[in-house]
């Protein structure tokens, strides 16, 4: 339902993406997993119709050409959101161009500011809020637009590991709600295991796909799940770790 061909992707001179092919499922839960400067947030960037490439990206049919509202992308950043707003007027700002009055944007605020766990906090502002919540405010306010597609560009990196552990399992009874097709960015393998169905290995210059995993893990999937210790080596030894390290590190 998402085809996604990229034939290259240059920035003046620069290739930065080149090849890169697959389809996803809807519903699907996709990581991207690849070392930095691969081009993983420009592969997003380029889903979510926001830079120019030589290929297609087509989304149920419909080639994708230009931002737009079934393709919601959430960030790394704490500060995507507006700080002047209150986390309910975040959302209905968002929504501010739908057809529905007030009380409609209202109740569907409510619906996703419950759904992330902010209950108690739609009256917060932003700087009221610790690093966590404001994440989970970010995901209820791309949800809330009901896209096709969730473009998730690190959202956790910045959290500490507890933290990050929960929201990670929060993400996924969302998503189980919502099944909304989700394309996660990571370089961190033990998060690429625990949500994607698939998970897709991106080598460096110029960016491409290395290899494909179906990751059929049962979950909820823990360092402790079955193979789980076996798909992390192999996706270890395919993102070619020791390789980058002595570039970058040296021997
Ligand atoms: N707007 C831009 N103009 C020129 N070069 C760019 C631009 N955006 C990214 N690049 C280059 O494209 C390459 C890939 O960058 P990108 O941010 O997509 O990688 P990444 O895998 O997401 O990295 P990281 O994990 O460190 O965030 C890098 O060489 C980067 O310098």
């Amino acid at each position: 339902m998402i085809d996604i061909k990229i034939k290259e992707k240059k920035f003046d001179n620069l290739v930065v993406l080149k090849n890169i092919n697959f389809k996803i499922n809807e519903g699907e839960f996709i990581s991207i997993l690849g070392p930095s400067g691969c081009g993983k947030s420009t592969l997003l960037r380029t889903v979510g119709g926001f830079e120019d490439f030589d290929g297609t990206i087509k989304i149920e049919e419909r080639i994708k050409e230009k931002p737009g509202r079934d393709v919601i992308m959430v960030f790394q950043d704490f500060n995507q959101l507006f700080p002047w707003l209150t986390i309910e007027k975040n959302i209905l700002f968002a929504l501010k161009h739908d057809n529905k009055n007030l009380k409609e944007h209202k109740s569907i605020a409510k619906e996703y500011i419950n759904l992330v766990g902010l209950k108690d906090y739609a009256d917060y502002y932003p700087h009221q809020l610790s690093g966590g919540m404001k994440q989970r405010a970010a995901i209820a306010r791309a949800l809330a637009l009901k896209p096709t597609i969730l473009l998730m560009d690190e959202p956790f990196a910045a959290l500490d590991a507890q933290t990050r552990t929960i929201l990670q399992q929060e993400l996924l009874k969302i998503w189980e709600k919502v099944k909304t097709t989700i394309i996660f960015v990571t370089h961190n393998i033990q998060e690429s295991i625990i949500l994607g169905d698939k998970i897709v290995v991106m080598g460096t210059e110029p960016g491409h796909i290395s290899k494909i995993y179906n990751n059929n893990l049962t979950r909820p999937r823990r360092p402790d799940t079955e193979g789980f210790t076996d798909l992390w080596h192999d996706l270890y030894t395919n993102l070619d770790q020791k390789r980058f390290l002595e570039k970058n590190v040296g021997k």
